[in-house]
């Protein structure tokens, strides 16, 4: 069974790679800001569950009718988004270092929820035969960073692209003292959460599995 993955992140197609799944990835190409600000102007502010399954909808559908690998589409198509919920505020990926040190300050020693949504199409036989989409969330708890730590991560780069402004799988993991929920929830996909998307689409797990993860 083939899985395309509607994301350009190196840790959702990392992820899915040492699980035993090489997903044919193809950009989303979808204005994340202009589909949360058409949203809200309807019903108001979202929700960081419903902001990440808003996003992660759209970007699995935005591969419909696409041909990722040069052939139409015959599997599941996978979307995901990830948000980080702390002090009351949803962020994204920080972009900018001054706004990924004023995170780091107010989120220093503290913690926050990680949520990740995910949506899944069964786009087989050439049409769409159903999708289903759930989030999870993962709490993370930080250690209390110095601002000299703070100011070396942040001048890495690293936490200016990835949700929260931190990472636990690299240069961030020794300012993570705890996760609460499943880990690959806060990479950005959680790998348990869409098992149980692929068995409500009537897939055997196992039949996604087409590499073998490197040994060691
Ligand atoms: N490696 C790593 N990446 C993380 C972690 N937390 C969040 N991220 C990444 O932060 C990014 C969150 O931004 P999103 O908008 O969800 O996804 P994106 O990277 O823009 O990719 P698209 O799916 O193409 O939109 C994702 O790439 C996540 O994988 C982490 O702990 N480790």
């Amino acid at each position: 069974m083939r899985l395309y993955l509607a994301s350009t992140s190196p840790a959702r197609l990392q992820t899915l790679r040492a699980a035993g799944i090489e997903p044919i990835a193809a950009p989303p190409g979808v204005d994340e800001e202009a589909v949360v600000a058409a949203r809200e102007a309807e019903s108001g502010p979202l929700a960081a569950r419903e902001m990440v399954q808003l996003l992660a909808q759209a970007k699995a559908e935005a591969l419909i009718g696409a041909e990722p690998d040069g052939e139409p589409i015959d599997g599941l198509i996978l979307g995901g988004d990830s948000a980080f919920l702390t002090g009351g505020a949803i962020h994204g990926k920080p972009h900018l270092p001054d706004v990924a040190k004023q995170r780091w300050l107010a989120q220093n020693g503290g913690h926050g929820e990680l949520w990740s949504g995910h949506w899944l199409i069964d786009h087989r036989g050439g049409r769409v035969n159903g999708a289903v989409g759930r989030a999870d969330v993962a709490t993370v708890r930080f250690a209390a960073l110095d601002d000299a730590e703070i100011d070396a991560y942040i001048a890495t780069g690293e936490p200016l692209l990835v949700a929260g402004a931190f990472t636990i799988d690299s240069l961030g993991g020794p300012f993570i003292r705890r996760v609460e929920g499943d880990p690959s929830t806060v990479v950005g996909l959680s790998l348990s959460t869409l098992r149980d998307l692929v068995r409500e689409l009537g897939v055997a797990w196992p039949s996604l599995w087409n590499r073998r993860p490197e040994a060691g």
